[in-house]
């Protein structure tokens, strides 16, 4: 496989862009107004799978740079993960709050189902599972729709649950336990995940600062606030990573640590479940070397992968909250490696994820949709 990220330099064509990939699927249908692109990374350990993001991108280039890049990241994500899936993801251009529709979702589910199974998909930032709902009468190639259409559930919950783990790890390797209370925090996004952990933070009594461009969630959380021990303050967007906080925990969009800011950047640590929170991978040089502890974002934010995965074996909450468990320990073991190797956390992490895919590389080869009949995960 290919371990290089070219995605994110604009001068080259887009055979060179996508070279580190398998597969890209650019989808056009004008009668629902669908454009989408659907990036395949890597299927060494199984079919792709990948949340599918709605986002009003500029242009089509900065759509299919965000694909490629958060399709990469999948492939990391599931191996660090330990499940049986390569990487994919897949981005629609469009403001979610004005241009969905079912016809939409439902052309989108088409293009999915056109790939026979290479691609398995479901929710991400700006799509709702109900957005799947209507995608899943076209395939069933989608994972996280409610149990009642067949599916395991809202998936960010153990998404959540993850960023959570990786919050403990976090503050255990700072100060030494693993109370929630002891620290800090500044959650920028309030969404799917980054209320669910800003409501388990005000539930074990810590001081969280949160921003969102969403008044109605941080009423929302303020409400929360009145009836948990903990204690809230709202922020503004612009200042959610300049507070005394001990952790910052980017929710919201990927590039938020970038190179104009990471000098100012006051916290200790960094933990949160956003994708790609740093604009480039070298940035971890400088967390390094300013002293501030980095938990790789793909290995924080496996919950929800690890639910969908699991619905190949029939969904089961208790077994998925076992296995999101790992990610305590997985958080540790990148610290520890790092520590000991004097290595960045993003490279501890990538060493070993390429070394589990470099040793399933030797037992199979790509995925072809005949030579594994359990991936057909639900009935057609
Ligand atoms: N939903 C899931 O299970 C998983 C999500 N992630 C990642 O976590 C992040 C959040 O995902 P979701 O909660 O599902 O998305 P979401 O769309 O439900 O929530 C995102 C939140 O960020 C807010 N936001 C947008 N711009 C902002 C800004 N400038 N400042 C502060 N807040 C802003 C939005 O208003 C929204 O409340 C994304 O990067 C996503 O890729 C990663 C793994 C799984
Ligand atoms: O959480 C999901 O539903 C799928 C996994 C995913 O897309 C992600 O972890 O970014």
């Amino acid at each position: 496989m290919n371990m290089l990220n070219p995605s994110t330099n604009p001068t080259l064509s887009i055979m060179e862009k996508i070279a580190g990939h398998e597969q890209v699927v650019f989808c056009n249908d004008p009668v629902s107004g669908l454009q989408a692109i659907i990036a395949i990374h890597d299927t060494t350990l199984g079919p792709a799978l990948g949340g599918c993001r709605m986002a009003p991108y500029a242009s089509v280039d900065e759509a299919l740079d965000d694909v490629l890049r958060l399709s990469r990241g999948m492939t990391y994500k599931c191996a660090a993960a330990d499940v049986d899936f390569g990487g994919g993801k897949a981005v629609i251009i469009g403001n979610p709050a004005t241009d969905k529709s079912p016809e939409l979702f439902r052309a989108f589910g088409r293009f999915v189902d056109s790939l026979g199974g290479r691609f398995y998909t479901g929710t991400d930032m700006g799509t709702t599972m109900d957005d799947f709902v209507h995608a899943s009468r076209e395939t069933s190639r989608i994972v996280g729709i409610p149990e009642a259409f067949g599916g395991s559930g809202d998936s960010s919950i153990p998404t959540a649950e993850g960023v959570v783990y990786g919050l403990r790890a976090t503050i255990e390797t700072l100060f030494g336990s693993d109370d929630l209370s002891r620290a800090t925090y500044a959650i920028q996004g309030l969404g799917k995940v980054g209320f669910k952990v800003a409501e388990q933070l005000l539930l074990a009594g810590a001081t969280i600062y949160v921003s969102d461009v969403n008044e109605a969630a941080l009423a929302a959380i303020v409400t929360q606030a009145e009836m948990a021990p903990g204690t809230v303050r709202v922020v503004s967007p612009h200042e959610i990573h300049l507070t005394d906080a001990d952790i910052f925990v980017p929710c919201a969009y990927g590039g938020v640590i970038h190179a104009q800011n990471i000098a100012l950047l006051p916290c200790k640590a960094i933990c949160g479940s956003a994708n790609n929170q740093l604009a480039e991978e070298q940035l971890a040089h400088v967390l390094m070397d300013r002293g501030i502890l980095y938990a790789p974002d793909y290995i924080v934010n496996g919950g929800g992968l690890i639910q969908v995965a699991d619905e190949l074996y029939g969904a089961n909450h208790e077994r998925v909250l076992l296995k999101t468990r790992h990610i305590y320990d997985a958080v540790l073991e990148v610290f520890k490696e790092s520590q000991a190797e004097n290595i960045t956390t993003v490279e501890a992490a990538n060493r070993m994820c390429e070394k589990r895919m470099q040793i399933r590389a030797k037992h199979n080869n790509i995925f072809t949709n005949t030579t594994k009949p359990k991936w057909d995960i639900r009935n057609h």
